[in-house]
């Protein structure tokens, strides 16, 4: 069983939901990434989303596309960011990680040699946000061999013919966007998302995770109580926008521990 399919069994077992955090690879700086990821952890994190730094992120707001100015202009390229992958591999064996990013700087570096390195880095999933499953031929299959589970994307203007069609060529979780816009959009309904998660439902198995809008307690028990996972980003990575690093550690630590417990008071 792969470490992303584990994690949601085990979770399920005790009836609880996965909590998922998105963090910009080197961001700020690059030293600072890795013992963030073992400290969100710590706080409660059962998945990670790992961004991939990307000069031209077109479905990020705001602060994730600053986020990936920080970690580019501090010198992290995807190279960097699954090296610091293999580094959290050192000491944790068990919380799977989701690399997210975009199309263009993997097709420059090849697809089998990024899949190979990222792999052997102990990379659990990818989720390029340009690539629908239509396009993803030759990468999926490479992934495939390596072991690397493809992500995909379903949106609430996602019709139901391809929703069927996405969740077939998708593993390990399948990503709900909660709603229309860019990352950090807020105004989420969560009636429409826990109608929307019954009909993906009925055409998968897969764990389904909700993400885009989630900020707080609330809005983290409303989409988990429909849901399997919920994807929290901006609110964490806003963080180190306005705060010092070590500030900024301290209140995504918090965040996490917060959304922690709003998850297993459901
Ligand atoms: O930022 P929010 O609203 O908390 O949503 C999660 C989101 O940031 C994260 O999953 C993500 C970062 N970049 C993306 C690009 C597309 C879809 C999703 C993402």
């Amino acid at each position: 069983m792969s470490r992303i399919a584990s994690c949601f069994a085990s979770l399920k077992s005790q009836n609880r939901k996965a909590l998922i955090p998105y963090i910009m690879a080197g961001d700020p700086a690059p030293e600072v990434t890795v013992p963030l990821l073992h400290a969100i952890v710590a706080a409660g994190a059962d998945l990670i989303e790992l961004g991939l730094p990307f000069s031209d992120p077109m479905a990020d707001g705001p602060v994730i596309a600053l986020a990936a100015e920080r970690a580019l202009a501090g010198g992290t390229s995807t190279f960097h960011a699954i090296d610091m992958v293999a580094e959290f591999r050192k000491t944790n064996t068990t919380t799977p990680i989701v690399l997210m990013g975009y199309l263009n700087p993997i097709e420059i570096i090849g697809y089998e040699a990024f899949a190979a390195r990222a792999a052997q880095a102990g990379v659990d999933g990818l989720l390029l946000v340009d690539l629908p499953p239509e396009e993803a031929g030759e990468l999926g299959d490479i992934l495939a061999k390596h072991e690397i589970d493809p992500i995909f994307l379903l949106a609430p203007t996602t019709t139901d013919a391809r929703i069927e069609h996405v969740v077939k060529a998708a593993r390990g979780y399948v990503y709900y966007v909660s709603l229309k816009g860019v990352t950090g959009s807020s105004a989420l309904d969560t009636d429409e998302v826990a109608q929307r998660i019954r009909t993906i439902k009925q055409k998968t198995d897969l764990p389904i995770g909700v993400g885009f809008g989630i900020h707080d307690r609330q809005t983290a028990q409303a989409v988990g109580a429909a849901a399997d996972g919920v994807i929290v980003g901006t609110v964490l990575v806003r963080a180190f926008a306005e705060n010092d690093v070590t500030e900024a550690q301290a209140k995504i630590v918090a965040k996490v521990q917060e959304l922690r417990l709003a998850l297993d008071d459901l």
